[in-house]
């Protein structure tokens, strides 16, 4: 622990009785998405939730784009139907630079939330999901900005495949992040490692940029935002409150944001070895 403030330092899926399918409103993807003759990879099944997710793009609509492997095939998806003809007058709202550069790269059409306050549909990855729809993301680092615009959507669409389903969240063994202001971050890890006394097994790690050589120990990974982030580690998940967690940790001064959103998804498309899974927010608790 630093003492000087320093500025530089396969699971089953749990609703199949939720399962319903839309009447798909655009043609048909180009080109197969899996071969039928092997089990899809990881990868496929996040192109699978990513294509089917882009099915409810409209013409003319404001969209929230993600950020992270799954989003970047709805970014590719996107792209192409704008190039096709398909999708006419839709503009993204990105969430990350590097969704930036990639949406500006595949063609779609940038804009920002001061331009459109109200985005009417965001589309994006999630580390976790659990059954009540709450989720962690940030563990790409772009937490806040994809609260901001995530926030302000009429409609939050979640895609992943199947292993980001948790009983409970920060219960897979990874980190929940928290976004914080460089200035003084030790005191800030500090206090927000007294929130969580007593929760066996529970850390805190300031994040490292990941640096090949490092032993972990460079330079802090900097936001897009130039903040830090404080991974959050939970041995069997977060337990209690999660709005009044979410509540305790918002008021440590020197705190942005977290990773932890809650109630924010409209609905999670689920892609898995066996299919496509949609649960709906307004099927859960
Ligand atoms: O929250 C995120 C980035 O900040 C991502 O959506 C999340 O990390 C999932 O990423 P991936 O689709 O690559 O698994």
């Amino acid at each position: 622990m630093h003492a000087v403030c320093s500025q530089t330092p396969d699971m089953a899926i749990p609703f199949p009785h939720l399962l319903y399918s839309e009447t798909p409103p655009i043609p048909a993807p180009l080109a197969p998405l899996v071969e039928a003759t092997t089990a899809p990879t990881q990868d496929d099944l996040k192109r699978i939730a990513a294509h089917r997710a882009v099915e409810l793009v409209e013409s003319g609509m404001v969209l929230g784009l993600g950020t992270g492997s799954t989003a970047a095939h709805a970014l590719d998806r996107i792209g192409e139907l704008i190039r096709r003809g398909t999708l006419r007058d839709v503009v993204g709202i990105p969430t990350s630079k590097k969704t930036e550069a990639h949406a500006a790269a595949v063609g779609i059409p940038l804009s920002d939330l001061h331009a459109h306050s109200v985005v009417d549909l965001s589309i994006d990855g999630a580390d976790e999901v659990d059954p009540s729809l709450n989720l962690v993301k940030g563990r790409g680092g772009s937490l806040l900005r994809e609260k901001m615009i995530e926030g302000a959507s009429r409609r939050f669409v979640v895609i992943v495949d199947e292993s980001k389903m948790v009983p409970r969240i920060g219960g897979s063994g990874l980190a929940v992040p928290v976004e914080v202001i460089p200035f003084c971050w030790g005191h800030t890890l500090n206090r927000l490692r007294s929130l969580f006394d007593g929760e066996p097994g529970f850390d805190a790690k300031l994040r490292r940029a990941a640096t090949a050589g490092d032993g972990g120990q460079g330079d802090p990974f900097v936001t897009d935002n130039g903040n830090f982030i404080v991974d959050l580690y939970f041995e069997n998940g977060i337990h209690g409150d999660l709005d009044l967690i979410s509540d305790k940790i918002l008021r440590i001064t020197g705190v942005v944001e977290h990773g932890m959103f809650l109630g924010m998804a409209s609905s999670v498309i689920i892609a898995g070895e066996d299919g496509v899974t949609v649960v709906d927010k307004r099927e859960v608790r």
